[in-house]
């Protein structure tokens, strides 16, 4: 037998090791983050669940390079992100991380096409056509692509931002709270073209959400509570969730 990890192990695409992140000083200072260790798998679907002002947000900005930590680090692949300059970072966020934000923010002069293709044409690449089609059908915009966000509804808008965050072929997409201005039949949509993403192509997305039933459609849901990680769940349910969420007194 060989001590070779199994070859269903999956890779870990971001980590956070002894991750802390705290404001002001002395008594007065509050803990956003105490000593996070995490690390993400790639293909997998996380969300990131725990009462308001738990660190949610925080820890995922961290993550992904838009925040710094006040100590211990996060990596992205092997990269330390403590390590890079500016620059560097701004290049890593550009290449490697997809982002999905509540309010769509998508670029109102530009068309729907236009704005999928963003950032690869800000990077200076260009997009992969197949990949473009793939993403485009994945999430259903086929016939709305010439269309500016003013013409498109809520749902329509994030199905552009999340072919946005995917076009690139990201190492990870983070979304936070993805489905907050949504109803409740777009809000189903988007999660669930974000679950295809990962079963289908093995996308690796980090969710933050308030919603136990936007939690169901993950892999795996860590649960936050005074900025650190004090509880996870494996294939959560919509039940499960708020059964755990209630114990913790979320
Ligand atoms: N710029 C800041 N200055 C001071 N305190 C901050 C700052 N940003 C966040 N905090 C504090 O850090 C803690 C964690 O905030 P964070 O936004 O990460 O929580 P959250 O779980 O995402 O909350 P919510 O669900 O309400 O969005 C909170 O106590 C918050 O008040």
């Amino acid at each position: 037998m060989s001590n070779a990890a199994p070859a269903t192990a999956q890779k870990v695409v971001a980590r956070a090791e002894k991750a802390s992140k705290y404001y002001g000083r002395g008594d007065t200072a509050v803990w956003a983050l105490a000593e996070v260790d995490v690390a993400i798998e790639g293909g997998r679907y996380t969300a990131v669940m725990g009462p308001s002002g738990s660190g949610k947000s925080t820890l995922m900005h961290c993550l992904a390079g838009l925040d710094s930590l006040s100590s211990g680090r996060v990596l992205i692949g092997d990269t330390d992100l403590s390590t890079l300059s500016d620059k560097e970072l701004t290049l890593l966020r550009r290449t490697r991380v997809g982002f999905v934000f509540q309010a769509f923010n998508l670029i109102p002069t530009l068309t729907a096409a236009e704005n999928i293709t963003l950032p690869t044409t800000l990077g200076g690449g260009t997009t992969d056509q197949a990949w473009f089609d793939q993403v485009v059908e994945t999430v259903g915009l086929g016939d709305r692509l010439k269309h500016r966000p003013s013409e498109l509804s809520g749902g329509q808008q994030q199905r552009v931002a999340v072919a946005r965050a995917l076009a690139q072929r990201p190492d990870i997409v983070f979304a936070d709270e993805p489905t907050g201005n949504l109803d409740s039949r777009a809000s189903a949509e988007i999660l669930g073209f974000m679950q295809a993403a990962v079963r289908d192509v093995g996308q690796t997305i980090v969710m933050v959400t308030h919603e136990p039933s936007a939690a169901a459609y993950a892999d795996r849901v860590l649960f936050l509570a005074d900025g650190r990680i004090v509880d996870e769940m494996e294939g959560p349910t919509e039940e499960r969730v708020l059964d755990k969420l209630k114990s913790l007194g979320g």
